[in-house]
């Protein structure tokens, strides 16, 4: 960089649903002043795109046919992340039982996936300052050249009991059976699945609070950048 200046710092967080990435990955960005990326909300989008306009999800030729139709924009600011889908605000529906059951089917078809992956690629390289961005695939595919990867864990009963905790009421047996089928099919698809990158430093949070793994990862973000 020129004048001096910190060259951007580019952090992927992966993990399974319910480990903290996004929770993590806002606040290490706002802390660190970086732009963030919540990949997952890209895959709901299109998800929501293709339920919207009647694709039949269990086709996957259907949806790799129109795979490159909506055009999904993510604002990157931490302390207001944004997503559209051609102009329309998707940030409420996209969080909806309905998406969440058939997001790993939408997020499985290969066409999908390079789409999503080629935006997701052009908002890293345009992050004045660096970004973190979280998902599944983000260590492995996206961004195999990251200066940092994070994996986050935690047990099944842990990310079950805060999910729970977020859906006021939800039976906790049921939200966990919900967690491991979703983890499983995310990380048996051919495609780019959920998976841990060889370099990736592993954190599991199952012990941990929220505030101890913000820390944590923005430790690790910092002895990166002095080189350490
Ligand atoms: N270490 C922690 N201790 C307790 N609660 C936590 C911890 N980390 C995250 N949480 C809570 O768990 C819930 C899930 O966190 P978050 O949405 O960040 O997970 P995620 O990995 O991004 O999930 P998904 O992949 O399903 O989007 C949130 O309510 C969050 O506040
Ligand atoms: N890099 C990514 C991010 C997400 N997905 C898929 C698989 C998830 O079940 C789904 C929703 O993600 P969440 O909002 O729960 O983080 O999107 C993926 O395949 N690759």
């Amino acid at each position: 960089m020129e004048n001096g200046a910190a060259k951007p710092v580019i952090v992927a967080i992966d993990g399974p649903s319910g480990t903290g990435k996004s929770s993590t990955s806002k606040a290490v960005a706002a802390q660190l002043g970086l732009s963030y990326l919540d990949t997952g909300a890209q895959y709901r989008a299109i998800t929501w795109w293709m339920v919207t306009n009647g694709i039949d999800i269990d086709d996957p030729s259907a949806i790799a046919a129109v795979a490159g139709k909506p055009e999904i924009v993510s604002g990157t600011d931490p302390a207001h992340p944004t997503i559209t889908v051609d102009g329309t605000d998707v940030a409420a529906p996209i969080r909806t039982q309905e998406i969440t059951s058939q997001v790993s089917a939408v997020s499985a078809v290969p066409e999908v996936r390079a789409r999503i992956t080629e935006l997701q690629r052009s908002v890293a390289a345009a992050a004045e300052y660096g970004i973190v961005v979280e998902g599944r695939d983000i260590g492995t595919t996206v961004l195999p050249d990251a200066d940092l990867k994070i994996f986050l864990t935690a047990s099944p009963e842990a990310r079950a009991a805060r999910r729970s905790g977020e859906l006021k009421g939800a039976d906790v047996h049921a939200t966990r059976e919900a967690l491991i089928k979703r983890d499983a099919a995310d990380s048996s698809r051919k495609t780019s699945p959920l998976a841990k990158a060889d370099d990736a430093v592993e954190v599991d949070t199952t012990e941990l609070t929220l505030q101890q793994v913000i820390e944590c990862v923005v430790t690790l973000v910092e002895e990166k950048r002095a080189g350490k």
